[in-house]
């Protein structure tokens, strides 16, 4: 390589004989130093050189002269395969400066000029000072040259980061100057290698070999290699973290019952946890490398770890026992790189007790919503009941005891006493709560009618049936609450029929022979006197007897006159949400003309004058004009005579009564009291309360 590109391939020969003329012609032509001289068979015998000529010259040869008596008998060639270190040698100990090249023929193929081959040598060494220059400062090492005296010669980019040099130059300086405290002597006197020497600098933890620089048998400088071994301690602290994460997975891993396995994307086994080995009865390390089909034959593990699509809750046979498994794909930067199997080996009689537990659990939740549920509906409805009075705050308790109960009951009591609303609370508070609620009103329904209504008939059962029939209110009310309203205006054909829905719960629909079974409780409620009802034949004894298995009365409201405030107040917030009003209660004149009047439509009474007054008045306080006449003539209707005029006596007994009233009220219904705001003796005073109908 080197001897092609020193070698000057345009040449000249000369032949024994030859002239000198002919010689100088061929050295002023192509400026060599020497010109080959072949023999006749053209291999090379000897040199003609320009020292040649000049022997020739001094000795007073002319240029007609053969150039034989010059020429050089011991010539120096060398062969065309020499190698670059051959040739280099060469051309240090050799004292000639041109020679030619011989092939193996034994021709000559050219001359080597000395020169040339130092520029060829000086140009390569160039390239090999870039190449070695890049090398260094693509290397992650910091190294310094440096020469015999320990002086820098060269420092790469690494050594000028780890040691975070500006960009001052450092070439020329002493190394200790760049690494303090380094000694260089072991190398630079003694030749010494040092390896692996740690070496601290600016905080910077070092890794430092130093090689001295052989050359031609001395030591010319020597290179400090060194690395930074922050990073390297940082890696080792990650390495240990991970080593225990590792080791916390594996014993996680290890703890769990579920058995997991985890395959790489082309299903074969990387890992295998110990409950999934005890369940397989092979040990882990048996399992790992081999293809999960050759562990588990119906394994779809590897189809995961192939198509990334999880797979749930899917129930597998194995070795004869059901599992229950879940299969994820691993997912690693977007690409499917496996997937782990979950499996959940059900131990029987654990789960069944724990479903056992939860169905108990869930038993109980339910019951205690419906409880709530129930008891806030029950409790709005009772809330709704305004019960000051001892007797209806009697009534209440009575209502939650009845309730508990599938009895059938008879509520009884005048009109508008609030009949309705105790048959609803009862249902509200028994289980039946969340069953039906069916209203029949006997006096309501025609005649011909109800006994359709209420048991209902099968399609053409008559003229103007529905052809496809018709549930009856009984058979509606099924798991409910039946309410008979005006019970007393029952037809009497009808009774008996009612009277076997009473026994045996259980009746025909109109046209029908069908027997049908209904769970039904029945409360039924009246205004009537039964007992003359039944006196006058218009009620059945044994249907009344199997009514009135509970009785809740009702008291008229001119018996209990301690509700007739909380009503008022209890109907003035109503209407006022209901009509948009804003009254603000009523004055003391007009709640006295309340309490003084008898209420003969009792609370239905007292409602409807609330709800006019409401109207009347929308802001403010209820007024005496805001109420009707019958009450502000402090009428009723058992105190006016056949012409409507007012008896005396009886007005005088409405004072008297209204002032009781009006007594019991500031005296908070303590009696003593009272009896001494009105200056009347106790005694007295009972008297009067049992006159006026004021007991309570
Ligand atoms: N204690 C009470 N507290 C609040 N409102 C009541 C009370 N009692 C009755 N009411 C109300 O009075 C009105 C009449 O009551 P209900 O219709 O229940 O009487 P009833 O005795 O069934 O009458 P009827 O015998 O005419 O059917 C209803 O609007 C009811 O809400």
């Amino acid at each position: 390589m080197l001897l092609q590109e020193g070698t000057n391939k345009r040449i000249s020969y000369l032949v024994l004989g030859d002239t000198i003329a002919k010689a100088v012609q061929i050295f002023m032509d192509l400026k060599i130093a020497i010109i080959p001289v072949l023999d006749g068979k053209g291999s090379l015998v000897s040199i003609f050189s320009r020292s040649s000529l000049y022997r020739a010259i001094l000795n007073g040869a002319t240029h007609q002269d053969i150039v034989d008596p010059y020429l050089i008998k011991e010539v120096i060639s060398i062969s065309d395969d020499i190698s670059d270190e051959e040739l280099a040698d060469f051309v240090k100990v050799s004292p000639v400066g041109s020679v030619p090249v011989v092939n193996k023929e034994g021709k000559v193929i050219g001359l080597l000029c000395k020169t040339n081959m130092v520029m060829t040598l000086f140009r390569q060494s160039e390239l090999l000072n870039g190449q070695l220059k890049a090398i260094l400062d693509s290397m992650h090492n910091g190294v310094i040259a440096v020469d015999s005296s320990g002086i820098v010669t060269h420092l790469n980019i690494g050594a000028s980061r780890i040691l975070g040099l500006k960009s001052e130059n450092y070439l020329g300086c002493g190394c200790n100057r760049l690494l303090p405290n380094l000694d260089l002597t072991p190398a630079l006197v003694n030749g010494e290698v040092k390896i692996g020497l740690k070496y601290k600098h600016d905080n910077i933890t070092m890794i430092v070999n130093i090689t001295p620089l052989n050359i031609g048998g001395s030591i010319a400088g020597g290179i400090v290699i060194f690395q930074d071994l922050t990073d390297l301690e940082q890696a080792a602290k990650e390495l240990e973290t991970v080593k225990a994460l590792n080791k916390t997975f594996d014993t996680v891993l290890n703890i769990i019952h579920d058995g997991i396995i985890v395959v790489d994307e082309k299903g074969k086994t990387a890992l295998v946890n110990q409950a999934m080995a005890d369940f397989l009865a092979l040990p882990s390390k048996e399992m790992i490398g081999k293809h999960v089909t050759e562990i588990m034959a119906d394994s779809r593990l590897h189809l995961v770890a192939g198509s990334g699509v999880s797979e749930t809750s899917d129930v597998m046979t194995i070795q004869g026992k059901p599992i229950i498994v879940s299969r994820l794909p691993i997912v690693r930067e977007g690409e499917v790189v496996g997937a782990v199997g979950k499996a959940v080996f059900p131990q029987l009689a654990e789960v069944r007790e724990l479903a056992d537990k939860i169905r108990l659990l869930e038993n109980k939740v339910t019951f205690f919503q419906e409880e709530l549920q129930r008891s806030k509906t029950a409790q709005d409805i009772m809330n709704n009941i305004v019960a000051e009075s001892s007797e209806m705050k009697k009534l209440k308790e009575e209502i939650t005891i009845v309730a508990s109960s599938s009895s059938t009951v008879l509520i009884t009591g005048e009109s508008g006493t609030g009949k309705e609303g105790v048959a609803q609370a009862v249902h509200a508070c028994s289980d039946r709560w969340k069953g039906p609620f069916i209203k029949v009103n006997c006096a309501a329904i025609p005649e011909n009618l109800m006994e359709a209504e209420m048991f209902g008939y099968v399609g053409g059962a008559f003229t103007g049936a529905a052809k496809s029939g018709k549930q009856g209110r009984i058979e509606i009310a099924d798991g409910g609450t039946l309410f008979l309203d005006e019970i007393g205006d029952m037809p009497l054909g009808l009774q008996s029929k009612l009277l076997r829905v009473l026994q045996d719960r259980e009746f025909e629909r109109l046209g029908s022979t069908k027997c049908i079974k209904v769970n039904v409780r029945i409360i039924a409620a009246t205004n009537k006197n039964l007992h003359r009802a039944i006196s006058e034949g218009q009620f059945r004894a044994d249907l009344f007897y199997r009514l009135n298995v509970i009785n809740l009365h009702l008291p008229p409201l001119r018996e209990r006159w301690e509700d007739i405030k909380p009503l008022t107040h209890y109907f003035i917030g109503k209407f006022n949400n209901i009509l948009k009003g804003n009254v603000k209660g009523i004055d003391d004149d007009t709640m006295a003309a309340l309490l003084n009047y008898s209420w003969p439509g009792n609370i239905r009474e007292l409602e409807n004058v609330i709800e006019r007054a409401v109207n009347y008045t929308r802001s403010g306080l209820i007024r005496l004009t805001h109420l009707p006449n019958q009450i502000l003539s402090n009428s009723s209707s058992e105190s006016q005579t056949n012409n409507g005029e007012i008896r005396h006596q009886d007005q005088i007994a409405r004072i008297e009564r209204n002032m009781i009233i009006v007594a019991l009220e500031k005296a908070g219904g303590n009696k003593t009291k009272a009896a001494k705001i009105l200056n009347l003796s106790r005694s007295r005073l009972y008297d009067k309360l049992n006159k006026y109908n004021l007991k309570n």
